[in-house]
């Protein structure tokens, strides 16, 4: 094995002879650190040290095979056990497999080379974990996957202090806040600052996904589950597995996955549509929504059960136009950050942007204002962004204080001309208006809207 850290390995045999000739054998690579122990017990009590791969006898003086494999099985995931047994019993072994065993071997003359090469296959695969692993690091710090969030506000500091919180377990977050106040950037500061960072973060927008997608998105699916199901597909919760799962939009759920999702989360195990076999999955699960989850439920449209499943530690985002003087200092970091992404001369807000900044509502929030910044310093010329640069409304004249139309439908007819204009790219329109993808998604689905 190429990385630095040794391969560990628990012995876990009573018989002194054999024992010591696993031990002997197991220890011919430098690379290995071999353990032996002759009880159940002392092998247990060191689980600790996280072992990464055992050899288990099926017969141990203070226990059998299958007892001590569940209790592994329990408490370590990434750790293969080789269970071996003096007796060739077909049922046993198919039982220890069954528990997730690697493999089971009978004692005899080949049984050390086939242990020697089940221990170099395990090898490879923990190898290739661990540079995984580092590449996520790696990837993670590159692209600020801890991007900081920025807010001196009294309230955006208590939101830091329950983000820190949050990190240190893994109890559910619940994030609510209207669009584009940043719920996103918090579950993945949550997860990052957690001691799950290196393993992978999984966002779901449930907005997004085809209602009738949704359950094999977040199950997977079995190969031939329904028509166009051509190979097995994990599910996002698999995916996530070790790591966190973020379901943003929650409240989109329909009632009917509402409660498959809360039977899945209560016994922790997942079943593939068209499959039968439970799988348990390990995340950390932060959801997030636009919506008052709390209304949702007394309008019938959100499970109570799930509603108090989910609220975990919540976290409500305020507004940016609560946010006091945070507002210029979000504005003036997102121009430097852009003028030095794009290699231009620092620019600076006059006067009457910084007044036009002050007094603007931002119904789109920080993604809102981000976009805004970013198209004015692009507009400015010269050193100064000055208030005409900020295209603050958009929108065209036609629709106004004068029009005819509903809010609703002045504000359809804005993100549909928008849509026209951009040739359907959703994530451009939603940048451009300074709106969640997730409101185009929804205002799609309900045929609100179209693409051309
Ligand atoms: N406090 C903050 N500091 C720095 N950047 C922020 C902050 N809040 C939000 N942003 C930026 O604003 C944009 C929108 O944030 P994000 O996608 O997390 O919002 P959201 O609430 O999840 O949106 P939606 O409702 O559409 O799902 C992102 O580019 C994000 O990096």
């Amino acid at each position: 094995m190429n990385s630095a850290l040794p391969f560990k390995i628990f012995v876990v045999e009573d018989n002194e002879w054999y024992g010591e000739l696993l031990l002997h054998r197991l220890s011919q690579n430098p690379n290995h650190s071999v353990t032996r122990f002759t009880t159940a017990r002392a092998c247990l009590e060191q689980l600790g040290e996280k072992p990464d791969f055992i050899t288990l006898d099926y017969s141990l003086p203070d226990a059998k095979g299958e007892q001590v494999l569940r209790q592994i099985r329990e408490r370590l995931r990434g750790t293969e056990v080789v269970v071996i047994s003096g007796q060739e019993d077909v049922s046993t072994a198919v039982n220890m497999l069954q528990q997730g065993a690697y493999d089971y071997l009978v004692k005899d003359e080949n049984t050390l080379d086939r242990l020697w090469n089940l221990v170099g296959k395990v090898e490879q695969q923990v190898s290739l974990r661990r540079e995984n692993t580092q590449l996520r690091q790696q990837i993670g710090a590159r692209h600020g996957a801890g991007q900081a969030i920025l807010g001196e506000h009294a309230s955006m500091q208590a939101v830091q202090n329950l983000i820190t919180k949050a990190a240190r377990t893994t109890i559910t977050v619940s994030v609510s806040g209207e669009t584009g106040t940043g719920k996103e950037l918090v579950a993945k500061a949550i997860h990052f600052q957690s001691s799950r960072a290196s393993q992978p973060f999984v966002a779901v927008n449930m907005a997004a996904i085809p209602r009738e997608l949704v359950e094999s998105e977040l199950f997977g699916h079995e190969k031939g589950a329904f028509t166009g199901a051509v190979a097995r597909r994990v599910g996002r919760l698999e995916e996530a597995t070790s790591g966190t799962l973020f379901l943003d939009e929650i409240a989109d759920l329909d009632l009917s996955l509402q409660a498959k999702l809360l039977r899945v989360l209560q016994e922790r195990e997942v079943t593939r549509v068209g499959g039968s076999q439970a799988i348990p999955f390990d995340v950390r699960l932060i959801v997030a929504t636009h919506r008052d989850l709390l209304t949702e439920v007394q309008a019938g449209r959100f499970r109570e059960d799930l509603y108090y499943r989910l609220l975990g530690l919540p976290i409500a985002l305020p507004p940016l136009r609560q946010r006091g003087a945070d507002v210029l200092m979000l504005a003036e970091v997102f121009v430097r950050d852009f003028c030095q992404l794009n290699n231009l001369p620092p620019r600076q807000l006059t006067d009457s942007a910084r007044e036009q900044l002050k007094a603007h509502p931002f119904p789109g929030n920080v993604r809102e204002l981000k976009a805004v910044v970013e198209l004015a310093t692009v507009l400015a010329d010269g050193e100064f962004i000055q208030g005409e640069d900020l295209p603050l409304r958009p929108g065209k004249a036609t629709i106004g204080p004068g029009s005819q139309l509903s809010l609703r439908e002045q504000t359809t007819a804005i993100v549909q001309n928008c849509l026209d204009e951009m040739n359907g790219d959703v994530l451009a329109v939603a940048a451009r208006l300074g709106i969640g993808k997730s409101t185009i998604y929804r205002m799609l689905q309900q045929r609100e809207l179209h693409i051309a």
